[in-house]
């Protein structure tokens, strides 16, 4: 549906190196990369702003690199929402019809049902100013549809908002994204929003694409350092793989048959805590470095020999267990929950 071919962007301190995706009808397609990895620079290649050095990108099969914006059937939300101060909701989301090269009744009808799935009737006559951050969410996301666009790109539409809100606008883009069907490519430097809303993704790097596929193939099994620590895989050790046994500085530990690579990955949530060792295959005598409390859940850094493994506990448990630092706990590590990359 929307095709990204070998594009190319060279900027004096930046460069977008061959960038290849595709994003199929209908999807909700997530660019997940840390700030300045060229998110928002690719949101603007793919809508024109900055110029390609090299690389077409096909849109329904149209070729729209050299196409002006309004007639690329594109269709954008704002990291800062980017509504006209001095004009009201509602000419808000009606000033792009009146561009359209389409039936504008078809267009007016079609506005005065986004105004009402996205439950900003009340609000049609208010000035952008006098709203809150949601509610300026929501009349951005009724303009960018109003125009029925191909694709909707979305620029980080929840780090604006205030905590409150996030939950409540991330709700509100899924279930439109289901209600329209309408393609929607967002970015997003938050493993766990695009966890929520989307079904593809693609990691960038420094300007490169490190990984795509479905969310939960890039949970399960990232192919980079990079890409897996992105998926929230904090303990990630280079290491020596020989058979079923991998080799971390010299902490030998038992993986899963015919794994390969350099380095190995577990996620904290998949090191057990325990207090006697046991006959588990993986279990490893360490001493409690730090505790990190965040609220609900509790990080442990925890030492074995030479290496430092982070773990998670919930609060009630750390309370319960009464653990301090420089305290001897014992961690077992199922061999099926050790990633080889
Ligand atoms: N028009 C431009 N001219 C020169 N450099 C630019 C331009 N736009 C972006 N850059 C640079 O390109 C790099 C990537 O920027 P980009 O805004 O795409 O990052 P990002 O991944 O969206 O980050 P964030 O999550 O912080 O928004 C940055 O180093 C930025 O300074």
């Amino acid at each position: 549906m929307m095709e990204i071919c070998d594009l190319n962007v060279c900027l004096t301190d930046f460069s977008l190196k061959n960038i290849n995706l595709k994003v199929k009808q209908g999807d909700f397609f997530a660019i997940l990369g840390p700030t300045g990895s060229g998110k928002t620079l690719l949101l603007e290649s793919i809508m024109g702003i900055v110029p390609l050095s090299q690389g077409k990108i096909y849109l329904k099969g149209r070729d729209i690199t050299r196409l002006p914006l309004e007639k690329r059937g594109i269709g954008i939300v704002y990291q800062d929402h980017a509504l006209f101060p001095h004009l009201t909701v509602m000419e808000n989301i009606f000033y792009g019809i009146k561009y359209q090269n389409k039936n504008h009744e078809e267009l007016k009808e079609n506005a005065v049902c986004l105004i009402g799935q996205l439950g900003i009737k009340h609000l049609v006559n208010r000035f952008i100013t006098n709203l809150s951050g949601g509610e300026k969410q929501r009349a951005a996301l009724a303009r960018a549809l109003a125009v029925k666009p191909d694709v909707l790109l979305l620029d980080e539409p929840l780090s604006s908002l205030d905590p409150n809100f996030r939950e409540e606008i991330r709700d509100l883009i899924k279930k439109l994204h289901m209600q329209t069907g309408i393609t929607i490519i967002m970015v997003t430097h938050d493993f766990t929003e695009a966890h929520f809303l989307a079904r593809q993704t693609a990691i960038i790097h420094k300007g490169q694409i490190e990984q795509t596929g479905t969310v939960s193939e890039i949970f399960l099994h990232p192919i980079t350092p990079f890409a897996a620590k992105f998926v929230g895989m904090k303990n990630i050790f280079h290491a020596r793989i020989e058979n079923n046994q991998a080799w971390v500085n010299s902490l030998s530990l038992r993986i899963t048959d015919n794994q390969n690579g350099e380095y190995i990955g577990v996620r904290p949530e998949n090191i057990q805590l325990i207090f006697e060792k046991n006959q588990d295959i993986n279990c490893f005598q360490g001493s409690v470095s730090k505790i990190t409390n965040q609220g609900f859940y509790a990080e442990l850094d925890i030492k074995t020999q030479d290496i430092e493994w982070r773990t998670i506990i919930t609060a009630n448990m750390l309370m319960n267990l009464k653990l301090k630092q420089s305290d001897i706990i014992y961690l077992s590590i199922d061999p099926g929950d050790i990633h080889v990359f």
